[in-house]
């Protein structure tokens, strides 16, 4: 049953739009869905002139299906409501609402169809990139590359400045990322590009960064092809031009989630289709929880929403309703993500003003729990994962219990009546990466999640986290891609290149990976194992060397996945292992997309001249991406994550879900206060993102705007919203993390997370009603059952 602010933003007047203003959990998703169905059953709006946004695919699915799984309930009900009461016109009219046309999405999903639906009769339906293929073009046709070797040392300090560090950019894969950032950005921004590239101190970069561009876009216009920030640039203009798609003509509704994290093109675009369509404007964030900066979010929006849309719709005051109630967690964590936020006076002015009667807060409609937040703090990161996996064995292999207040009997499970299982857990942290950034060679320090890795499996327990390792890095990855390398180029004599790979003209870096992947690939061959078919691993060698090298055979050619796929029968793990399956996809990915913009279409040709220029192309087109570390792994791919595995992933990706058991890494790395980490902790200077948006300042309309709170407030902004985020995830247990060195009485390592506020005072020190996590985990006693 919807409650009373629920029921009044689900009721409210479609004659001026409607903001809902919401904390974590409180149902804003659900209350949206609601206001979605009523529309159709109470106004009588079809579901296809209805429109709902989200931000992300998986946000978009779960939207999709919950209009269907209730909107068909609910017409259900009321047909039998109106055949009771002999209204054959009413139930006439139910069965003509069509639950499943409801226009639901991602922003993206609904500019792809709308651009497509727009297209003029001789128009060729566009080809829309995905980002690791609009990147490996960047690099290539933008020629990314040739800029760094024309302005060399400078371009790539320049371009460091809006990377994490602000160090200079170390490859070629780093630099087209920021390099892709800026343009993303200067699209998103709307930013004027003529101001952008006139007289500056930085003019010689900008150009370079205009000139990347136009070449990038012209090659994509050239090919039909599109990126997400091009995409929903051309749905606006042609909205712009007074050109409605068709399935929008009748448009009624505009609904958007998650708008604390639009970014102006975006709002630009939900304006002009309102002002089009007349269609009535409803929108549904939290603040508190905007989390995408870096992506072109723009938070100021939503603070401005209601004299934005005035401004720019000409219609009266929107009604506000904020809701209060969370649904998703025990009362000692929502009283601990609400000390969080509310933590740093500073903070305050960053958020949403509320009018009376409102008053920002939340409550918890679960109850107390026996316990909700504990904390466990070690020396270091390798003897906090191997308690911590003692924690997580003890909790989902041994049944852990606890005891209840004033009680001797130990009854209640931590988790889940039924013991749960590791799925029911996710450990979340700033970046997953297993190590720190390789340094002069040596390979990058060995991080909390790679040593949560190695305890849990020796307890017989496992991880999922893909994204905690480069695709460059990955064993079987470079296995797998050797096989394929040693194939089409193998080398003249062991430990040489192959003829092809020198030829190819690639960094350093990228060779040194082709280098690595061969040596792992020789190194399997020396094995020689068996497919489960008893086929020798040479003998597929062999067989591909007679095409790719001879030119032997029937065919004319052979896609290069072929070839690659092939070896599959060798890695059952692509076919049963979460992570690699998740692998796999990046690399078919990859060569999906180099199908589409390299010379042979990722294709092996077996005729000379074109026997040496396919394979060139496939080693410049499909391996160096990968070995540039341009290729990002997916693992939205997996439907659901394996339930026995700790799911490890970061803040950022957490955003809308949520766990019976929420273990959050606020310290594993902080040991001692090492200047460089400060950005991730207790920030000393504007972040790069922050940088991006001040640089852009004057060329972008919404500059103004974000100027209303300095570069220094917005960083510590974001940060307090990142671990605001994650400890309004769990449900029944919220654990802490970290290396207990910052938790000394005169620790000089500040940690946002750790409730520091900006002026340096520490609130877990000073005030008496915030205290760490008050159990520790330790001190908790287990039974078996
Ligand atoms: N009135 C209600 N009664 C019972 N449960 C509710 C009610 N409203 C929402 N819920 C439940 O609360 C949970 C959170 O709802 P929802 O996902 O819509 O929250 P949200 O505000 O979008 O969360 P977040 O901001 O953290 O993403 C869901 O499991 C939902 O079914």
């Amino acid at each position: 049953m919807p409650n009373e602010r629920q029921r009044e933003a689900i009721a409210a007047s479609s004659d001026v739009p409607l903001l809902v203003v919401a904390g974590p959990g409180t149902g804003k998703t659900t209350t949206l869905v609601l206001r979605a169905l009523r529309f159709t059953f109470v106004d009588g709006i079809a579901p296809e002139d209805v429109l709902i946004t989200t931000f992300t695919e998986k946000a978009g699915r779960e939207i999709r299906s919950r209009l269907i799984e209730w909107g068909t309930r609910l017409r259900a009900h009321l047909v039998a409501v109106a055949a009771a009461a002999g209204d054959e016109k009413h139930v006439r009219h139910l069965s003509t609402m069509d639950v499943n046309r409801y226009i639901a999405g991602t922003l993206d999903s609904i500019c792809e169809d709308a651009v497509r639906d727009m297209r003029e009769p001789n128009e060729a339906s566009p080809v829309i990139l995905e980002q690791s293929a609009s990147r490996a073009i960047l690099y290539r046709r933008g020629e990314v590359w040739s800029e760094l070797r024309t302005l060399g040392d400078p371009l790539r300090a320049y371009l460091g400045r809006y990377g994490f560090t602000g160090d200079p950019v170390r490859n070629n894969g780093e630099a087209t990322e920021i390099v892709r950032t800026i343009i993303d950005r200067l699209v998103q921004d709307l930013v004027d590009l003529n101001a952008y590239g006139a007289p500056h101190s930085d003019q010689e970069f900008r150009q370079a960064i205009l000139r990347i561009k136009n070449r990038y876009e012209q090659h994509l216009a050239g090919s039909n092809q599109m990126d997400f920030a091009l995409l929903e640039r051309r749905f606006l203009d042609r909205l712009r031009a007074g050109r409605i798609p068709r399935s929008m003509h009748s448009l009624r509704m505009v609904m958007v989630d998650e708008y604390q994290d639009t970014n102006p093109l975006q709002e630009a675009i939900y304006f002009e289709l309102v002002r089009r369509t007349g269609a009535s404007l409803t929108v549904v964030g939290d603040d508190d929880q905007s989390l995408y900066r870096f992506r072109g979010a723009t938070i100021e929006l939503f603070r401005d929403f209601r004299d934005r849309a005035q401004q720019e719709l000409g219609c009266p005051e929107p009604q506000l309703v904020c809701l209060e109630e969370n649904y998703r967690s025990s009362k000692q964590i929502v009283e601990f993500f609400s000390a969080h936020v509310t933590n740093d006076p500073d903070f305050a002015g960053a958020r949403v003003p509320l009018p009376a009667p409102y008053v920002r807060r939340v409550i918890s409609t679960a109850g107390a729990a026996p316990i909700g937040v504990i904390g466990m703090f070690r020396n270091d990161a390798p003897t906090l994962a191997a308690d911590l996996a003692d924690f997580l064995h003890r909790v989902f292999r041994q049944g852990g219990r606890f005891p209840l207040p004033h009680e001797d009997t130990l009854t209640e499970p931590i988790l889940p009546a039924d013991g749960g299982d590791l799925g029911d857990a996710v450990l979340l942290a700033s970046t997953v990466a297993e190590r720190g950034r390789p340094f002069r060679g040596t390979p990058g320090k060995e991080r909390l999640p790679l040593h949560l890795r190695r305890e849990l499996e020796a307890r017989g327990l496992a991880v999922f986290n893909p994204r905690g390792r480069a695709l460059r890095d990955v064993d079987i990855v470079q296995r797998f891609l050797g096989l394929a390398l040693v194939c089409i180029d193998p080398s003249p004599a062991p430990g040489l290149r192959g003829e092809r790979q020198q030829q190819a003209f690639l960094t350093n870096e990228a060779n040194d990976f082709l280098d690595q992947w061969r040596a792992a690939a020789e190194a399997m061959l020396t094995v020689n194992p068996r497919s489960p078919r008893g086929e020798l691993l040479s003998a597929k060698v062999e067989r591909w060397r007679l095409f790719a090298v001879h030119g032997e055979g029937d065919e004319t050619e052979w896609p290069l996945l072929d070839i690659c796929y092939s070896f599959l029968p060798w890695f059952p793990p692509f076919q049963d292992d979460p992570e690699a399956q998740v692998y796999l996809e990046a690399i078919t990915r990859t060569v999906a997309a180099a199908s589409t913009f390299s010379g042979y279409k990722a294709t092996i040709q077996r005729d000379e001249p074109h026997r040496h220029r396919s394979v060139n192309s496939a080693i410049r087109d499909v391996l160096n991406p990968i070995a540039e570390d341009l290729v990002q792994v997916d693992e939205e791919i997996m439907p659901s994550v394996p339930r026995d595995r700790l799911n490890i992933m970061t803040i950022h990706q957490a955003k809308g879900l949520e766990y019976p058991l929420v273990i959050v890494d606020v310290s594993s790395d902080f040991k001692t206060n090492n200047a460089r980490q400060r950005f991730r902790r207790f920030p000393d200077e504007e972040s790069s993102v922050v940088r991006l948006e001040n640089d852009l300042t004057l060329v972008t309309p919404v500059g103004p705007a974000r100027g209303q709170r300095t570069g220094m407030q917005r960083t510590f902004e974001d940060l307090v919203r990142l671990y605001y985020v994650a400890y309004s995830r769990p449900q029944s247990l919220l654990m802490l993390v970290g290396c207990q060195q910052g938790l000394q009485f005169r620790t000089k390592i500040k940690n946002v997370a750790k409730f520091w506020r900006r002026d340096e005072s520490w609130a877990w020190l000073s005030d008496p009603a915030l205290r760490p996590p008050p159990v520790d985990a330790d001190h908790l006693p287990f039974v078996r059952i």
